[in-house]
């Protein structure tokens, strides 16, 4: 004689929406619980900053501190020097669905962490140790098993640790992959543009600039030129791509015609079909930069280029209803939300696997890549907002693992966006 006149159905649906609303909880609490290690985990990240592949304190801190953890089978050096794979499953057997969170934590140069990627680091942490706790305490409740795998991904800010780790095939079997980046606002998305890194080299004669100018080749001149070339070209560019280089070899001496300059170069456009009609215009300029000093020019791209991001607009939904019961405030500026945001090698990675990349406010309007930043990226402010985002992605995760059509509609909205893509690519 109960009171309950539901279906069967019904009342399925309402117990599976208290078992995820008891795991979000779950996850709350237990992100809160290790608070202070994980504060102390990117406090030593951010405290010695590490550049691209030299990254080994930080990968020995954060193997470290899975390898403390109970339950985590970790991989150190996991098919790069300074990367690493932990992983924990449920106990029970059957279709396994394997979610993914990224870390990064190298440093730029000079600056230190001033993108944060410390505070990458602690998200990917968090958001693994609060999503175990919380289906540790559903076993047998769950409609799946699952693997949380969390990887550590070098070198995001050169060539791209995660393109390597790709080709490597390090993200095989991953369902769904999760990562949220430091910004001076909360996001969803941002736009995310490919991009390839270039390195221009030019080779003239060396000779005393003041006795006998005529007998060099100057290659600082060269340099200046192909600067001068891609400034110009800049004028013509369509107004979402983006050029920016600096002169790394400039000469050494006055008196001595310089024999030898290198500049680098980022190509940037909102896709990766459009790179090449870029890639090909500022050749045009590094070259012409070289006939007209009589230099010889070296070309040498970067080993991997990065992807545009495609985007999953459940997840990003998923993430900004989580976000939002947890106070994030997403930015509605327009100016933010349809201007280039700069690049990502988590771009290759969403082309691969479905996944995500949110952006979250530190406490600071600070902007990325200046001294200023770097100094909110290690202030205790940066905390709230950092674990508060771990806890944003833990949940959806568990959004996706306790409602089948929900994933689903991930696993759907992926295989539409890369044919959107193609679509658009063989029209360029
Ligand atoms: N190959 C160089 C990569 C530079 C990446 C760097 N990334 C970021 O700043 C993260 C922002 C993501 N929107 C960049 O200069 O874009």
């Amino acid at each position: 004689s109960s009171s309950n006149t539901n279906s069967p159905q019904e009342n399925k649906m309402s117990e599976s929406g208290e078992l995820l609303t008891e795991l979000k909880d779950r996850v709350s609490r237990s992100i809160d619980g290790a608070s202070a290690e994980l504060h102390e985990l990117s406090r030593d990240i951010w405290s010695c900053p590490e550049l691209a592949y030299q990254e080994s304190r930080a990968h020995d801190r954060l193997v470290a501190f899975f390898t403390h953890e109970q339950g985590w089978t970790v991989d150190a050096r996991f098919k790069l020097e300074t990367a690493f794979r932990a992983v924990w499953r449920t106990g029970g057997v059957g279709e396994c669905v394997n979610v993914g969170f990224l870390c990064e934590y190298d440093a730029l140069p000079g600056i230190g962490h001033a993108c944060g990627h410390n505070l990458i680091a602690e998200v990917g942490a968090a958001a693994g140790l609060g999503l175990k706790a919380a289906l540790e305490g559903a076993q047998g409740r769950l409609p799946v098993q699952v693997q949380i795998t969390v990887l550590g991904t070098p070198a995001e800010e050169d060539v791209g640790g995660k393109v390597d780790l790709l080709k490597e095939g390090a993200f095989q079997g991953m369902d769904v992959v999760f990562m949220a980046h430091p910004s001076k606002e909360d996001a969803t998305y941002l736009p995310c543009v490919a991009e390839h890194d270039v390195t221009i080299k030019y080779h003239g004669k060396a000779s005393h600039a003041s006795s006998y100018p005529w007998k060099g080749v100057n290659a600082l001149d060269a340099a200046v030129l192909c600067y001068t070339n891609m400034s110009v070209l800049r004028q013509q560019m369509r107004p979402d791509w983006r050029v920016h280089g600096v002169i790394k070899h400039g000469g050494l001496k006055p008196n001595i015609i310089p024999d030898y300059t290198e500049l680098e170069y980022y190509l940037r456009t909102p896709t990766r079909a459009e790179l090449p009609v870029l890639k090909e215009k500022a050749e045009r300029c590094f070259r012409s930069a070289a006939v007209a000093t009589g230099c010889e020019v070296e070309i040498q791209y970067a080993r991997n280029a990065f992807d545009n991001i495609l985007r999953i607009p459940e997840l990003e939904q998923l993430f900004e209803r989580n976000g939002k019961s947890l106070g994030m405030d997403f930015t509605t500026d327009e100016d933010v939300l349809t201007n280039e945001s700069g690049s990502t090698d988590f771009g290759n990675v969403t082309f691969v696997v479905p996944g995500i990349h949110s952006y979250f406010y530190i406490g600071s309007n600070a902007l990325n890549h200046t001294p200023e930043y770097t100094v909110a990226a290690g202030d205790d402010k940066a905390q709230f907002f950092t674990l508060r985002t771990a806890k944003a992605l833990a949940m959806t995760a568990l959004d996706l693992l306790l409602q089948p059509k929900a994933m689903q509609r991930v696993k759907q909205e992926f295989i539409e966006a890369k044919l959107k893509d193609e679509k658009t690519s063989s029209r360029i």
